[in-house]
Order: structure tokens, then sequence, then C-alpha cells
């Protein structure tokens, strides 16, 4: 796949390495993001795994919360893998007390709803939209969504014994969150399937 896009990867904590070779792989344009001037050259933005409530503090220490907050407004395609999952969710559960998020996804996240780290596992997921096998999904120390609003699509759920029926993919427009980190299994389909909707083809 190569398209004339630049996706950027939010670089302030977290495991944006991993995106930004994964979307290399993909064949499109790719920027580290860690200020509004870089944000403003990307097309689309991807908000990597790590820790939400770090990203969020760095996000409003780098002058970077509002022009993201602006740029999801403004109606950017954006993707969150785990702690960008709860950054990009209207409402966290769990959440430190001065914990803020982006927002754009009108859902409930909960942080750490699988338990502890110790407690991070891999599931075969069939996701819709992702054409194939059953993609693996490692879950580390991952939120999962109690609730979402009526516009927002529920693309996959778990099925693993010990944690049935969670919600861990959605969809709403151009914004895509998941609960796992595909960043990490060098299956593509995921950062393929946000390309698609970055470019409208999906
Ligand atoms: N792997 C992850 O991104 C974990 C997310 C972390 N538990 C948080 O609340 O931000």
């Amino acid at each position: 796949m190569r398209v004339a896009l630049t996706i950027g990867v939010l670089a302030l904590q977290g495991d944006f390495r991993e995106h930004l070779a994964t979307l290399d792989a993909c064949g499109v344009r790719t920027r580290a993001v860690k200020s509004a001037a870089q944000l403003s050259q990307c097309d689309a933005l991807v908000l990597p795994g790590g820790e939400s409530t770090t990203i969020d503090k760095l996000a409003r220490a780098f002058d970077l919360r509002d022009p993201i907050v602006s740029a999801i407004a403004g109606g950017m395609p954006v993707y969150g893998s785990c702690a960008g999952m709860i950054l990009l969710a209207d409402e966290v559960a769990d959440g430190t007390a001065d914990q803020q998020t982006f927002g754009g996804i009108d859902m409930t996240v909960r942080r750490n709803a699988f338990g502890r780290q110790v407690d991070s596992f891999e599931e075969d997921l069939t996701i819709a939209g992702v054409a194939g096998p059953p993609l693996r999904a490692v879950f580390i120390r991952a939120p999962a969504v109690e609730r979402v609003g009526s516009g927002v699509e529920v693309l996959a759920t778990t099925s693993a014994e010990q944690s049935p029926d969670r919600i861990v993919a959605v969809r709403s427009g151009n914004l895509l969150a998941t609960s796992f980190h595909p960043e990490v299994t060098g299956d593509h389909r995921i950062h393929e399937l946000f390309i698609r909707i970055a470019t409208k083809e999906q």
C-alpha cells in the first residue's frame, strides 16, 4: 500500500517508535509529533500505547493538548491504541483525579479493565473491517470500553474465558481505537484499516 498521506505519531511517551515502524512498512509518510508545528504537517494522527496520564500531562506541558483537541474536532483521522484509546474517550472510569483526555469518541473507557500488568494476555480476535484470519491481539494492562454512544461502531469484543464480551475495538467516523497493541505483532491490518479510513476508502 502506498498513499500520499502523512501520518503523525504522538511521540511524547509510550511505544511511538513501533507505530512509526509499522506505518513506514505500510508505505505512508510518517512524522514523530512533539509540537503543534509538526502536528500541522500531518493528515492523520496515531496516539500510541503507554501511560495515558503521562501522555496527557506532557501534551499539556508541550502545548499540544489544544491543537490535538481542535484537530479531532476538525475531523482529523486519529487512531489510538491502548493508552491512545483512553485519550480518545469522552469519559474515563478509574482515571486519576486530574486526568484529562482529548476526547472525540462518545464512550466510557475503563483503565486497566483486565487487571494489573501481570494479567496481560493475548487473544485471537475477529474484527469488523479486517479481512483474513483472526488477528492476534496483545493486551498490556489494557482498557476496555464500558459504554458507547449511538454513533460509535463496535468492531471487536473479547471471547477469552477469563474476560468475555468486553468491547476492545471501536470506530466513530474518522476515529479508531483499540484496547490492544497491533504495533507490536508485525500484523499491519489495523494500521491498514486506519489508512483506509484516513484516505476515505473505508
Ligand atoms: N499498554 C498501555 O497503553 C496501558 C495503558 C495504561 N494502563 C493507561 O492507563 O494509560
